[in-house]
């Protein structure tokens, strides 16, 4: 959506001496400023950060989608807005007032992408920039941002800051060059086709549409509560084109919630992955905010006792609230490497482990330029030692869905390959029980991504002990 600006009102178009113009400040803008401002002073999630504002300033319908566009849309294309910044400022931007070059990149992002008229991303910026850090950093800020006007949009931008294939590939999608390896490496290695990779960085770039899950609901039911359409891929989820899904009666009673196919789809792998002998006791090692155990207690066969389980006590509460009404489950707070159980305890044990989240992007905007390649092997280790628990923790016979929302080799094949080398462990093929999901095999194990399945980038991988 792109809007010109609504305010400062019908004095708008006369000039004004800079000293006596008073700027009524823009809601939508001033709330996505403080979004940025939020993430790069106090390492805020925008999307936790954002509607908490939306709801202490009451915006209206369209300011909120207004500022939900700038602050998302700036965030994600803060790689590309920074690049350009750079030629246009003569320090380091690193030195510039955090303030001012969140305000530059607000700005920027509006000229770039938006093409918002350079007049109103200009003024607009600059009264922001009066109000919150005050007149002597406006100067910049205005020179600055006419600076960007003048080089045109965002294919213009990109002509002009040049680079080699991988730089402009990350640039035009909107990703650290070191993500572009990442999923170039995981969707083929070196003869991936570069169409391919373009249109998957796009995808994981794009604003997902909201998918809900129902639960303890007939999926026909919530998709005509909420106006959306049956997902394609898992029985229980439906597609939504707009709105709030918050405001639907089945979201706020728990019969359904907000849930990404993918990630539908990661529970369900545990639920159908074959078993021998008996199936009574499930566990979901890494469950907290509590998504894929709430699936997997409405899923479970008659008798089955769930425990979900998560190192951090407010997560575990979270848990807690998402299973709140269902039968024979516990809840405990506790580490999945140290566990409070005996060895051989479960039938299936989903481990959904905390990972990079390079797969889910779309959905936190922030997150690609906080994650660095030294985040991989510490996390590494994580999955590591927690797989090893998890095959510990469940019986001869029995199976380990390992899952991680990133499509990283490290964290997701390598490790998975890793624990199938052991001589007690076989790796069941995923595909196989997702015959109406094409394009999910990533070898044996199986992958999902945003530009073949609209979903998450989840991997998948099963694994089951044999002695
Ligand atoms: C990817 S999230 C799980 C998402 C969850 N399965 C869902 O669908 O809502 C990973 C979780 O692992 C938890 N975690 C991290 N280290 C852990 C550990 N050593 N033992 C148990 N949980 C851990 C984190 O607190 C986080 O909640």
């Amino acid at each position: 959506m792109t809007r010109p600006p609504r305010r400062p009102g019908p004095k708008q178009g006369r000039r004004r001496h800079p000293a006596t113009r008073r700027p009524v400040l823009d809601g939508a803008r001033l709330t996505a400023y403080d979004v940025l401002d939020g993430v790069s002073s106090r390492e805020a999630y925008a999307n936790l950060l954002l509607p908490q504002l939306l709801r202490e300033r009451d915006l209206d319908e369209r300011d909120a989608a207004f500022a939900t566009q700038l602050a998302y849309g700036t965030l994600r294309a803060q790689g590309t807005l920074d690049a350009i910044l750079a030629r246009l400022v003569s320090r380091p931007l690193a030195e510039l007032d955090p303030r001012v070059l969140d305000l530059l990149r607000l700005g920027a992002y509006q000229l770039i992408d938006l093409r918002v008229p350079s007049h109103a991303a200009v003024d607009t910026t600059v009264d922001l920039t009066r109000a919150v850090v005050g007149t002597g950093a406006s100067g910049l800020v205005n020179a600055v941002l006419r600076k960007v006007a003048a080089g045109g949009d965002r294919s213009q931008w990109l002509a002009t800051l040049g680079g080699d294939g991988d730089e402009r590939l990350a640039l035009a999608t909107n990703h650290p060059r070191w993500i572009v390896d990442a999923w170039r490496d995981a969707l083929g290695g070196s003869s991936t086709d570069p169409a391919e990779l373009e249109q998957a960085l796009l995808a994981d770039d794009a604003a997902p549409e909201v998918h809900l899950v129902a639960r303890r609901m007939p999926r026909d039911a919530l998709a005509e509560e909420s106006g959306g359409e049956p997902g394609p891929w898992s029985p229980y989820a439906v597609r939504l084109h707009g709105g709030d899904p918050g405001r639907l009666p089945s979201v706020r009673s728990g019969a359904a919630a907000v849930q990404d196919e993918g990630s539908q789809l990661a529970g369900l792998l545990l639920a159908r992955a074959p078993l021998q002998g008996r199936d009574e006791a499930w566990l979901d090692m890494c469950a907290g905010p509590g998504g894929k155990a709430g699936l997997l207690a409405a899923v479970r066969p008659g008798g089955v006792r769930l425990t979900a389980v998560d190192r951090a006590r407010h997560r575990a509460e979270l848990v807690r609230s998402a299973l709140a009404g269902e039968a024979d489950v516990e809840v405990l707070a506790a580490d999945g490497r140290r566990p409070p159980w005996q060895p051989g305890s479960f039938d299936r044990v989903l481990l959904d482990a905390p990972c990079t989240g390079l797969g889910a992007l779309r959905r936190r905007p922030e997150v690609r330029w906080r994650r660095t390649p030294d985040d991989v092997p510490p996390l590494v280790e994580l999955q590591t030692g927690l797989l090893t628990s998890a095959l510990a923790s469940v019986r001869v016979g029995g199976v380990v869905a390992y899952v991680t929302c990133s499509p990283h080799a490290a964290e997701t094949v390598a490790v998975a390959d890793a624990a199938a080398e052991r001589d007690d462990v076989e790796v069941l093929p995923v595909a196989r029980l997702f015959p109406e999901v094409p394009g999910i095999a990533r070898g044996d194990h199986g992958q999902l991504w945003p530009h073949r399945h609209g979903t998450d980038a989840m991997f998948m991988a099963l694994l089951r002990r044999t002695r």
